[in-house]
C-alpha cells in the first residue's frame, strides 16, 4: 500500500468525527499528560444534541453499509489495519502521551488493537447460517445471522486504543454502525483510529466518535430507539448503572467489567516462571488492567522463595515518564487512582501486612507510585476484596487446594483467573473449578485477539475477539419455508 503516511500533529486530533465531518463544538475539554501535567490537546465537549445526530448518521450509514458484499467490508477493514500497522510509532507516541503507559508498551497496545482489525477483517467473510433438519417433509429451517444495527461504545482509558479497536472491529465486520464515546481522559487514540478509518475510505457515518460529558452522551445512547446495542467496558458500578438505562428500549448488552483476578503458586510450580508470570500480570500498564492480577495466593511450602524473588524483581522496575526507552513503569492515570492505591495498602499495614517493596507515592511526585509487594495479605482486607487498579502485588499464603479454590472464588468478580503448577491432573481440576471466563495455566498474559476475552459473575457477559466475537453483533433469524408443493 503506498498511501503517504500522517504525521503526528495530522494525527492528534481537536475535533470529533461525526458523520464524516470533523466538527469543533463550542465548548472544549484539555487532554492533560498524566506523567508531566501539560497539556496534550483539547477536544470538544459535545452533550445528548451531538449524540444524537451522530446515532442518526450511523442509522442511516447503516442501510448501505450492511447492503455491501462482505469481501467488500473486509477490504475496507484490511486496508484500516495496513493503515494503523503502518502508523504504529505515532499512535503510540499520543496513546504514552494522553494515557502514560510506556512507549513500548503502547506500540504492542497499537499491534494488540490492530490485531482485533485484521482478525475481524477475516471473520467478516465467515458469517455463516445454518439449515436445520425439520421434523416434517413440508417444512425447510434455516437460520441467517443479520448484523444488529447502531451500536453505542464507551470505552475506558487503560487501553485507549486496543478496547476501541476490539468493539469496531467485529461490529464493522458484522455490518453494523457505530457511535463511540471513549474515556475523557484519552480520547486521542479513539479520534486517531478515526482518522485513519476515513483514510482507508469506510464510508462516512459508519464510524462516529463522540468526546465529551459521560451522563449526557451515555443517557442519548441508552434511550435513544435508534441505537440495539450497547458495548461498554469499564468499572461495574457505571456498568449496572448503563445496564438498567437500556431496559427500557431492551437492547442488546456487552459488558467488560471489572475484575479482581486470583493467582495461584502451588508448591509444585516452577518459582521463576511464577514470578515472570506475576511481574507480567500484575505491573503491566501499571497494574491498571481488568485482567490484572489483584490477589496472589502462594502455598506454604515456596511462598518465602516467591516473595523473595517477586520483591527483587520488582525492584528492578523503572518509574519515570513512559516516552523514556528505559521506564517500565509509567504514571498512575490520576490522583483518584494514586488515592485509591494509598487507601488499599494503608488498610492492609493497619491490619498486619508488611511491605517487601514499596508502598508509597514515588519520589518524582505527581501520579507516580512506587511498585509495592505487600506480605501477610488477609481475604479480610480492602486490597483482597476490592480491584486495586495499581501496582501492588497482595502475597496471601495457602494451605491446600480445596481452601485456595474456595478463597479464589469468593469473589463476586469473575473475569480472569492464572495459577501455576506442574502437576497435568491438577491443570484440568483447578481450571474446571476456577469461577472466571478466562483462566491463564503457567502463564501471566492471556490476551489474544484469537480467544473469547470476557467474564462471568459480576464481570459482565459478551466476549471479545476469536470467532465469539462476532455473534455479539449478530442477531439470529430463522427462515420456516412451509408448503414447498402446493400441489401435493
Ligand atoms: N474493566 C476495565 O477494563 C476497567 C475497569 N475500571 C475500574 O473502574 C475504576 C474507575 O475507573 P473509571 O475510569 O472511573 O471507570 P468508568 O467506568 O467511570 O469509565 C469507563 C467509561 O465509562 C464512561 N462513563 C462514566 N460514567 C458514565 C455514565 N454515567 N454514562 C455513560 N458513560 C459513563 C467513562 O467516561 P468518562 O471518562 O468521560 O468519565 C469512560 O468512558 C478503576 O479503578 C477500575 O477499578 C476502569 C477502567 C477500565
Ligand atoms: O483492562 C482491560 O479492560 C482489558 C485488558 C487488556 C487486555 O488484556 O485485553
Amino acid at each position: 500500500m503506498s498511501t503517504t503516511l500522517l504525521t503526528h500533529d495530522e494525527l492528534l486530533a481537536t475535533r470529533c468525527y461525526i458523520d464524516g465531518q470533523w466538527i469543533a463544538g463550542i465548548q472544549h475539554f484539555d487532554v492533560i499528560n498524566p506523567a508531566t501535567g501539560a497539556v496534550v490537546s483539547s477536544v470538544p465537549l459535545l452533550g445528548a444534541t451531538e449524540t444524537r445526530l451522530a446515532i442518526a448518521a450511523a442509522h442511516k450509514a447503516g442501510v448501505s453499509w450492511k447492503a455491501l458484499p462482505a469481501k467488500e467490508r473486509s477490504r475496507l477493514l484490511r486496508r484500516w489495519f495496513d493503515l494503523v500497522v503502518a502508523h504504529t510509532e505515532v499512535l503510540a507516541k499520543i496513546l504514552t502521551a494522553e494515557m502514560g503507559k510506556p512507549l513500548a508498551e503502547a506500540r504492542g497496545e497499537i499491534a494488540y488493537g490492530a490485531s482485533y482489525i485484521e482478525w475481524f477483517a477475516e471473520e467478516a467473510k465467515r458469517v455463516y447460517g445454518d439449515v436445520i433438519p425439520a421434523p416434517q417433509t413440508d417444512k425447510r429451517f434455516v437460520v441467517l445471522k443479520q448484523p444488529v444495527g447502531v451500536v453505542a461504545a464507551i470505552t475506558p482509558w487503560n487501553f485507549p486504543n486496543a478496547m476501541l479497536a476490539r468493539k469496531l472491529a467485529p461490529a464493522l465486520a458484522a455490518g453494523c454502525t457505530v457511535v463511540a464515546k471513549p474515556a475523557e481522559q484519552t480520547p486521542l487514540s479513539a479520534l486517531a483510529l478515526a482518522r485513519l478509518a476515513e483514510l482507508a475510505g469506510i464510508p462516512r457515518g459508519v464510524i462516529n466518535i463522540v468526546t465529551g460529558d459521560p451522563k449526557t452522551i451515555g443517557g442519548e445512547m441508552t434511550s435513544n430507539p435508534l441505537v440495539r446495542k450497547l458495548t461498554f467496558t469499564g468499572s461495574t458500578g457505571i456498568g449496572k448503572l448503563l445496564i438498567k438505562q437500556c431496559a427500557d428500549t431492551v437492547k442488546r448488552v456487552s459488558m467488560e467489567l471489572g475484575g479482581n483476578a486470583p493467582f495461584i503458586v502451588f508448591d509444585d510450580a516452577n518459582i521463576d516462571a511464577a514470578v515472570r508470570g506475576a511481574m507480567d500480570s500484575k505491573f503491566r500498564n501499571a497494574g491498571q488492567t481488568c485482567v490484572c492480577a489483584n490477589r496472589i495466593y502462594v502455598q506454604d511450602g515456596v511462598y518465602e522463595a516467591f516473595a523473595e524473588k517477586l520483591a527483587a524483581a520488582v525492584a528492578r522496575l523503572q518509574v519515570g515518564n513512559g516516552m523514556d526507552p528505559a521506564v517500565t513503569q509509567g504514571p498512575l492515570i490520576d490522583a483518584k487512582a494514586v488515592a485509591k492505591v494509598q487507601s488499599h495498602i494503608s488498610d492492609a499495614l493497619a491490619q498486619g501486612a508488611t511491605l517487601a517493596a514499596g508502598g508509597a507515592p514515588h519520589a518524582l511526585g505527581g501520579f507516580f507510585f512506587e511498585p509495592t509487594v505487600l506480605r501477610g495479605v488477609t481475604p479480610a482486607m480492602l486490597i483482597a476484596r476490592e480491584e486495586t487498579f495499581g501496582p501492588v502485588a497482595p502475597l496471601l499464603r495457602f494451605r491446600d487446594e480445596a481452601d485456595v479454590i474456595a478463597q479464589a472464588n469468593a469473589s463476586e468478580a469473575g473475569l480472569a483467573a492464572y495459577f501455576f503448577t506442574a502437576d497435568t491432573a491438577r491443570v484440568w481440576r483447578v481450571a474446571e473449578a476456577l469461577e472466571t471466563g478466562m483462566v491463564g495455566i503457567n502463564t501471566g498474559l492471556i490476551s489474544s485477539e484469537a480467544v473469547p476475552f470476557g467474564g462471568i459473575k459480576q464481570s459482565g457477559y459478551g466476549r471479545e475477539g476469536s470467532h465469539y466475537g462476532m455473534d455479539d453483533y449478530l442477531d439470529v433469524k430463522y427462515f420456516c419455508l412451509g408448503d414447498l408443493d402446493q400441489d401435493h
